[in-house]
């Protein structure tokens, strides 16, 4: 069956998921020549079963509001993809959130987990709720109604829980402090918890961390470094906090952060002052850039865009899917961007992505550059298996070797010869071969 059948079929056989049906294509588009001859994977129907999830666990999320009444939301668990290892991933709270962006980042999972050569399958969870202007009490009370709906569906050896938007380690503690009660067990099933009872000393900035250390290996096959650029960012939670710290610490200057109200334009760079005005900002749960260009002077708000229109060496998108459309993809071509890396997951539409390829701007995907997530997610486990504590330098360490690896797989599967490295070819072509391979492996399951 040709790629435009195969995706025409899907797309009958999964409607009203745009999200899911655009990940699929663009990866699949990179991969095809891989598979067309392949009669090993046709045989194994490995396409066929790499578009259909495991599992999908959808759900009602009944909770109390402080006022005392009862507001109903709907939460999802896509188990995609155990094929490397129990399914992986993490758990977004998102008021327009839908089952096909959770299934679009489960499938995302599957292949970023396999890009980091680590025994993990991908999954994704979440919930249409909005943690914007909630109280603590009724996010912790959300938070017990999710995981009262999901606990005996996951675990350290089947499933393992992770942050994402709206979900940091207060979320990822009242999730697991519910699982605990209701398990009897301290384990490891979820990931991003407080360096105190099991999390990594890092916690979420390392996220970020990766990105950057990435963003170098990059640079440096391009005789060119960190210092002196300027990059520019968008969103302002865990991701952008901790791309713009390791920026800093490498000498970039990072001039932009957004939130769903526009974007702030700061010219002489987000400093570590500013840095920890952040955390302030996002502890307000009101989700809005603008009081950071009141609090700090010289500072330029620009309400309802996005930041793609200031000049900039790099691109960084932190904050959520398809944030970088083509028009975009041009004004950052027009503001000599250079090189774009995704942080959030699907953060270019297809035609952005082609536009910044034929235009000669480096694109890196988030599977490639959030390899640093995943890295992290294991290397706590591994922690809470093994009932050590590593310091802050020793996994840091570890995550620049798993980046350095990760870019130098990206880049040999996707060297064109003349023509450069298409990163993106590389990185679903590396993260499929070991996937269909293992599938082939374990047989029609
Ligand atoms: N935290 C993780 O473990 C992790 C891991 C891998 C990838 N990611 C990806 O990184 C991205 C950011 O995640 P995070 O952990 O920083 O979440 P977060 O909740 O800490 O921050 C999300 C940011 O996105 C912004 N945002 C949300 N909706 C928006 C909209 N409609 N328009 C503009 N901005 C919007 C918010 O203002 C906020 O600044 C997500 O795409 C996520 O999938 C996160």
């Amino acid at each position: 069956m040709s790629l435009d059948r195969f995706l025409y079929q899907l797309q009958l056989n999964n409607p009203n998921e745009p999200e899911f049906i655009q990940g699929v294509r663009v990866f699949l588009s990179t991969v095809e020549d891989r598979i067309r001859d392949d009669f090993r994977l046709s045989n194994a129907a490995v396409l066929e079963r790499l578009t259909e999830p495991d599992r999908v666990l959808q759900f009602k999320v009944p909770w109390l509001n402080d006022e005392g009444r009862v507001i109903v939301n709907r939460g999802y668990r896509v188990q995609y993809n155990n094929a490397l290892g129990p399914y992986s991933g993490g758990v977004r709270f998102h008021p327009a959130l839908t089952l096909g962006t959770v299934k679009m980042l489960a499938f995302e999972q599957v292949f970023k987990n396999s890009l980091s050569s680590l025994p993990l399958g991908g999954a994704m969870g979440g919930a249409n709720f909005d943690p914007k202007g909630k109280s603590e009490a009724e996010i912790m009370r959300f938070c017990q109604s999710y995981i009262l709906q999901l606990w005996d569906a996951v675990g350290a050896d089947i499933d393992i829980l992770g942050g994402d938007i709206g979900v940091g380690s207060r979320e990822v503690g009242y999730l697991f402090g519910m699982y605990k009660k209701l398990t009897h067990q301290h384990s490891g099933a979820f990931t991003g918890k407080s360096p105190d009872w099991g999390g990594t000393g890092l916690r979420a900035e390392s996220n970020g961390y990766g990105v950057v250390y990435l963003l170098k290996s990059l640079l440096k096959r391009h005789n060119d470094s960190l210092g002196g650029k300027t990059i520019a960012v968008s969103g302002f939670g865990n991701m952008a906090h901790g791309v713009i710290k390791k920026a800093n610490a490498m000498g970039a200057k990072v001039v932009t952060i957004s939130g769903p109200d526009g974007y702030v334009y700061d010219p002489g760079g987000i400093d570590s002052t500013k840095l920890e005005y952040l955390i302030e900002l996002r502890a307000t749960s009101q989700d809005l850039v603008r009081p950071y260009s009141i609090e700090f002077p010289g500072t330029i708000y620009v309400e309802g865009k996005k930041p793609w229109e200031v000049e900039c060496d790099v691109a960084i998108p932190c904050a959520i899917q398809n944030e970088i459309d083509v028009k975009e993809a041009g004004m950052l071509q027009a503001n000599k961007c250079r090189y774009l890396i995704e942080a959030a997951d699907q953060s270019c539409t297809e035609e952005a992505i082609q536009f910044l390829m034929d235009n000669s701007i480096t694109y890196v995907p988030s599977k490639a550059a959030n390899v640093g997530s995943v890295a992290i997610s294991a290397l706590e486990l591994a922690q809470n298996t093994m009932k050590v504590a590593w310091s802050d330098s020793e996994i840091e360490n570890r995550l620049q070797d798993i980046m350095e690896r990760t870019y130098n797989l990206c880049r040999q599967f996707g060297s064109q010869n003349k023509e450069g490295v298409n990163y993106l070819r590389g990185a679903n072509v590396a993260a499929f071969q070991r996937v269909a391979e293992a599938m082939i492996d374990q047989g029609a399951v």
